[in-house]
């Protein structure tokens, strides 16, 4: 399989943020971001692989700051580096009030996906080749988070 740009497979959503999706002090549920991140690391990595994937795991998630009601909530996600079957996936939010022109980091996180087929099982995929200064620092300090991954797996 031929190697594949992390922009090939780049990709960006953006959602309003609703009341039904806040609190009681009126910024989003983490759960609700949460579910944004999973959704388009999804969408990101069944375009690198054009198969179905899977979500193997959330590997981190930081929450820098809130988004209100009425903010614009926009997601990034690139693959960032691939193994056989499995697909690291870099998920950036932003929030931004189109009122005030202002725009914060409110979310970062990195997930495995991995391609499987109609049974299940894990596929291989294509590698991935960085473009950009950001795209090759997270390709090259990705084995580290994947030594982690491996560390977390062996505390169980
Ligand atoms: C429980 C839920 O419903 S959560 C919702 C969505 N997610 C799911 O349903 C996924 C459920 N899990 C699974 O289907 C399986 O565990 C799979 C497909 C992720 C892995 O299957 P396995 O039989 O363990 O396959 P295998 O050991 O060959 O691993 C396949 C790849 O997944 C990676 N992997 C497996 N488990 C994990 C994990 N917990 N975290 C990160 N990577 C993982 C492996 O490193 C391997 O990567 P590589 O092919 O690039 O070397």
């Amino acid at each position: 399989m031929d190697p594949l740009p992390v922009s090939y497979s780049r990709m960006t959503q953006t959602r309003l943020v609703l009341p039904p999706d806040t609190n009681h002090l009126d910024t989003i549920f983490g759960g609700k971001v949460l579910a944004y991140i999973d959704e388009i690391a999804a969408l990101t990595a069944m375009k690198h692989s054009n198969c179905a994937v899977v979500t193997a795991s959330i590997d981190s998630v930081d929450f820098l700051s809130a988004a209100k009601v009425g903010d614009a909530l926009t997601l990034e996600a690139c693959v960032t580096r691939t193994g056989r079957s499995s697909m690291e996936v870099y998920v950036k939010v932003y929030a931004d009030n189109l009122l005030q022109g202002r725009q914060k980091m409110t979310t970062e996180s990195f997930l495995t996906m991995v391609a499987v087929d109609d049974t299940g099982r894990p596929k291989p995929v294509s590698a991935v080749i960085p473009e950009t200064e950001e795209e090759q620092r997270l390709y090259d300090t990705a084995p580290s988070r994947k030594e982690h991954r491996k560390n977390r797996a062996a505390l169980r």
